[in-house]
């Protein structure tokens, strides 16, 4: 069956499901090949050694370690705090030790860019800034926290786990409703030769489970994207990766080109809105002259984020990002960092076509035309009534916000809107907010406090030509028309 064929709403869960599907981490094991790779120093005023691959027989030392570490601290809102109901570990700054385990040399972060980034980003190299040495004893924890933003470039973080015995300490990690247990005392049970670790990107949500018995023993990276990549090493043999799925840009490509084929879908074009699975980090503060913080968004975008501009680009849609901001109590696509009322005036960008030179937060557009009613060219059902014939969708015709509800989010507020002189709308294939409530509230949690940098939700916007361009260029591509690319394409 083509795509001509099939209903609007089968190709719209097909298209939201490959935006879904690949987790927003990787972890594995990797084998070391030296066998000094576990050795670590520590401690300024009387140093000391312990040769982690052994530890297992020094289980002394490591309470000694343990005892050596400072409590560990963390961010709440913008300050620094001690609680031991919220994490309780003990911890050792950077400049306080030294390990030879070497996250460049042992491959581990070439692996890490194949496992977690997508697109152009997986050519990046990647900076990882040692952090921390984390201990856990018995009966340590840290609870569900979102490692804080250090600067714009930062798109992630990296745990390494030793191979010390322990049980419990699990970390677990949870993005958009989904959740993933690591549990590194199974994973490393018996075997002194091995790191488990973890890397996810840096708006990912996770806490580590009390540690039941032993000593769980980490270290934690901070990662950014620092230029272009280096070659990648041969770990074949060394390396297990266990996850992920990666995010596939050519499945969301064939899901969104086949909605697109569609006649049904938005008859007379308009725009098409996805809120990005990930929220991404601005700086605090911007000044004009400043690299634009959405510029920069764009070329860190991460996993299915990145599938999608780029499948979007290859279908010739002008995929433009925007930032998701409150503003009084309302919700609005920004351009770029800075006054609500200088971007109103800015009207040579469609997105802020409407009367008030501002997208509202709301679903303007309805995408297909139902199926009871294609007789006349001006009905259209939104996604979720179409499917039931005695919903009667003439309140949704043309739907637009009138000029006092723009900045609404009540969803009965379209009653009677007038859709003479509508703005072109946007319909959101994935919602807007797309950070879930419970992640919001752990964005206060963080591993510092905040000072730099502060996470915003990002949105990405194509415009799509009627139908009638679209289609019948394809039909007529085999006849040596243009590309799908420029078929699909909008005047910049
Ligand atoms: O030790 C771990 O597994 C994670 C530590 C952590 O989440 C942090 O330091 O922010
Ligand atoms: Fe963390």
């Amino acid at each position: 069956m083509s795509a001509t064929d099939t209903h609007p709403s089968v190709l719209l869960d097909c298209l939201r499901l490959t935006l879904t599907e690949a987790p927003p981490l990787c972890n594995g094991i990797l084998k070391l090949s030296s066998a000094g790779d576990l050795e670590l120093y520590y401690g300024r005023e009387s140093p000391r050694f312990i040769d982690i691959a052994h530890a297992v027989q020094y289980q002394d030392a490591l309470d000694e370690l343990e005892r050596t570490c400072d409590p560990a601290v963390f961010g709440r809102n913008q300050e620094t705090v001690l609680d031991e109901t919220y994490r309780k570990a003990g911890k050792m700054d950077a400049e306080n030790f030294m390990t030879r385990f070497d996250v460049y040399s042992t491959g581990l972060i070439d692996a890490v860019r194949q496992g977690l980034l997508t697109g152009p980003q997986e050519k990046k190299a990647i900076k990882a800034e040692l952090y921390k040495l984390n201990v856990y004893g018995r009966g340590a924890f840290f609870k569900p926290h979102v490692d804080t933003p250090r600067a714009d470039n930062m798109f992630g973080s990296l745990v390494v786990i030793f191979p010390t015995p322990h049980e419990g300490g699990e970390l677990v990690l949870r993005h958009q409703d989904e959740e993933w247990t690591i549990d590194s005392a199974d994973l490393l049970s018996g075997h002194s030769d091995r790191i488990a670790f973890v890397a996810f990107f840096s708006d990912v949500e996770h806490e580590v489970l009390p540690v039941l018995s032993g000593h769980r023993i980490t270290l934690t990276y901070n990662l950014y994207f620092a230029g272009n990549a280096g070659l990648d090493r041969g770990l074949a043999g060394q390396l297990t990766m266990l996850q992920p799925l990666h995010a596939n840009p050519d499945a969301i490509q064939d899901a969104l080109r086949a909605l697109l084929s569609s006649k049904k879908v938005l008859p007379r074009g308009g725009m098409l809105g996805f809120s990005l699975s990930h929220v991404y980090p601005v700086p605090s503060t911007w000044d004009t002259g400043d690299a634009n913080p959405r510029v920069t968004i764009e070329q860190g975008l991460k996993g299915s984020d990145a599938a999608l501009f780029q499948a979007c680009r290859a279908l010739g849609l002008r995929p433009r990002l925007r930032l998701e901001m409150d503003e009084s109590g309302k919700r609005y696509l920004f351009k770029w960092m800075g006054s609500l009322t200088e971007q109103m005036d800015d009207s040579d960008d469609d997105i802020f076509a409407d009367d008030s030179g501002v997208a509202v937060y709301e679903n303007l557009q309805t995408l297909y035309e139902s199926d009871d009613d294609t007789t006349t060219d001006d009905t259209t059902a939104d996604p979720n009534t179409a499917d039931d014939p005695t919903v009667d969708d003439t309140t949704n015709d043309n739907t637009t916000a009138d000029d006092d509800d723009r900045c609404s989010e009540d969803e009965d507020s379209d009653s009677d809107r007038d859709s003479s002189n509508s703005p072109a709308g946007v319909y959101w294939v994935t919602e807007l907010g797309g950070m879930n409530s419970t992640t919001r509230e752990y964005l206060r949690y963080g591993n510092e406090a905040s000072i730099s940098c502060f996470y915003v939700n990002v949105c990405l916007v194509a415009d799509v030509k009627p139908a009638k361009q679209r289609v019948a260029r394809k039909e007529s591509k085999a006849a040596g028309e243009p590309s799908e690319a420029a078929a699909n394409a909008t005047a910049e």
